[in-house]
């Protein structure tokens, strides 16, 4: 002990430390820890089991003031918590009383990502049962706010972070998260964070909020869920001139060097976690999706939220406002503003369920529907110039520069809107489309709220009331003329999760467009009478976990029917064998 104080392993004395730090390490000091300077190494210790302190600082285990007094005594937990004990439901009023204390949705955001931290399965719980009001909190609109301010709020990371510095130690970083079961992977780039564009590392909070709802809305377990930020840098000048910056200052890597990176991160995820686990990409820009799912959907068990998961939710709505709008897909007209990810991915899933419900081949069957970008209509002139997921919409025509002339022009009973640009459908654009149908149906995909091409009260307003109306971002009611009118969220939230499941709980290795399809009709086949009453094509959310285990089911049903099942044999009952897979927060007794 005396020669432990006197003199550390490196020679040095104390005395000499004293000069660098003006510190010593105090009574008891015995490792060194507390006099070590900046230059020294330490150990971290840390105890593998939890309880007594660490317990109460693990997220997974901790209840709070829930422990009960017998998990007092057992778990060394005396004194560290005042003597109140109280229930999960008593914390929940609290703590809901609290976010609604809170006037600015980041704040609120903040207490629920800190929550997260301290008490998952108290987050968890006011999640499922406070569905309608905090999703708009962990999820779009607020995170995307959350994600353009990541640098500023960041407190605790979450998620893995994978950038070009660990180049060649991919397998390495994988092994360094805690959790060794993982059967959920959602990544992102962060190059096209919803309709906000390029926010490189600080795109983390898109993944860590889409697995919250993996749990939440589709019951997969949280330890099995894996958020991921692959970080090659940023072109977005204002956040390499930020400071407080979370990511790589630099511009992003490209060609070779970004799909080398992106390939030994998809072989490192295939290496460590096997064949059954689930790849969502998400808010990866144009170009990366299209090719990332191109190449990976027969290696690797993949799934694009923007591209499959947006189409299958937006075609449940389809399906669905047929029952108020009478007549088959095939009966209507579709003109898209926006024909990346969302736009052409749905566009193809519409034509491939006419081709399934009809004889009417694809070829065909895509006539029907009509695609706007930047640059106007997609037509048959363009074609050389088009990128390759654009070139199946060229259709003959003459060229149209503007939407308005493209409404005029081609006439749709349905428009959807996926351009990531707000405030598109303009008044002109909204009335021309009431002036050609009796019931419009129009749809504001962008996200979140402020990129909506038009408000739920400018689709009321601008069309008279007779529009009916669906968006990516939730808006409230609208009174129109004395009617109420509730619109739809046509968001990805409504089938990722229960597609999801139903993959996870089959053993499912390959995403098929088929579930895709399976999904959206069974989506469609829990609007109700009252939905279609207060003119909504969208079950509400209050119902998301029945709705997430029917949807399980049906993707299950598919995947079995197309051979690309593994868990065998089949449960007779998909449904209630999805409903008994489902994890529930509600807290566990500790022996
Ligand atoms: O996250 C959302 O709300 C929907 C989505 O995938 C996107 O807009 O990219
Ligand atoms: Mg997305």
């Amino acid at each position: 002990m005396e020669s432990t104080l006197k003199e550390l392993s490196n020679g040095e004395s104390v005395l000499d430390i004293k000069d660098k730090c003006g510190v010593a390490g105090g009574v008891e000091d015995m490792y060194g820890e507390d006099r070590a300077t900046e230059d020294q190494t330490i150990t971290p210790w840390t105890f593998s089991v939890a309880s007594g302190y660490s317990l109460l600082r693990d997220p997974h285990y901790n209840k709070g003031l829930a422990f009960t007094e017998a998990e007092r005594d057992a778990h060394y937990l005396r004194g560290l918590l005042p003597p109140s004990v109280s229930s999960q439901q008593l914390q929940e009023k609290k703590v809901m009383h609290n976010l609604r204390q809170y006037q600015v949705p980041l704040q609120r955001y903040m207490a629920m990502m800190d929550l997260q931290e301290r008490n998952e399965r108290l987050f968890y719980k006011l999640l499922i049962d406070n569905v309608e009001e905090l999703l708009p909190v962990v999820y779009t609109p607020t995170v995307g706010e959350a994600c353009q301010k990541y640098g500023s709020i960041f407190r605790r990371p979450q998620g893995l972070f994978i950038s070009l510095k660990e180049k060649g130690k991919i397998l390495e970083v994988l092994k360094n998260w805690p959790e060794k079961s993982i059967h959920v992977i959602v990544v992102t780039d962060g190059e096209r964070i919803l309709g906000l564009g390029d926010l490189g590392c600080q795109g983390m909070g898109i993944p860590v909020g889409k697995l919250s709802l993996y749990t939440a809305l589709g019951g997969v377990r949280p330890s099995v869920c894996l958020p991921i930020t692959i970080d090659v840098g940023t072109n977005n000048q204002k956040l390499l001139d930020d400071e407080f910056y979370i990511g790589l200052k630099q511009k992003r890597a490209t060609g070779q060097e970004y799909a080398e990176l992106l390939e030994e991160f998809m072989s490192a995820v295939k290496q460590n976690y096997g064949e059954k686990v689930l790849i969502q990409f998400e808010d990866f820009a144009n170009h990366n999706a299209f090719e990332l799912l191109a190449k990976y959907r027969t290696t690797h068990l993949v799934f694009n939220d923007d591209i499959q998961g947006t189409a299958s939710v937006v075609l449940a709505g389809l399906i669905a406002s047929l029952k108020l709008l009478g007549g088959t897909l095939a009966d209507h007209t579709f003109l898209f503003l926006g024909a990346g990810e969302a736009g052409t991915g749905i566009a193809e899933l519409i034509a491939l369920e006419i081709t399934r419900k009809t004889s009417v081949p694809l070829e065909e069957a895509r006539k029907k529907i009509w695609l706007v970008d930047s640059k106007g209509l997609i037509v048959s002139s363009r074609v050389e110039s088009l990128q390759h997921f654009k070139k199946p919409w060229a259709h003959d025509h003459e060229p149209v520069k503007e939407l308005i002339d493209a409404v005029k022009a081609i006439k749709p009973t349905v428009l959807i809107g996926t351009s990531g640009v707000g405030k598109t459908f303009t008044k002109e654009v909204v009335e021309a489309m009431a002036s050609l149908n009796p019931k419009p149906l129009i749809m504001a995909l962008s996200n979140p709220t402020s990129q909506a091409e038009c408000t739920a009260d400018e689709a009321y307003t601008w069309s008279k009331g007779h529009a009916i109306f669906a968006s990516g971002s939730p808006f409230d009611p609208v009174e129109f003329e004395g009617r109420t009118f509730v619109s739809g969220q046509a968001n990805n939230a409504y089938v990722f999760p229960g597609f999801g499941l139903g993959i996870i709980m089959s053993g499912t290795i390959r995403v098929h467009d088929d579930m895709l399809l399976a999904a959206s009709e069974a989506l469609a086949s829990e609007v109700t009478e009252d939905d279609y009453l207060k003119g909504r094509i969208y079950p509400p959310f209050t119902n998301i976990r029945k709705i997430s285990a029917h949807i399980a089911a049906e993707v299950a049903a598919k995947a079995y029917e197309l051979g690309l099942a593994t868990r065998l044999p089949r449960p007779s009952d998909l449904v209630k064998y999805a409903e008994s897979c489902m994890y529930t927060p509600l807290y566990r007794s500790y022996r």
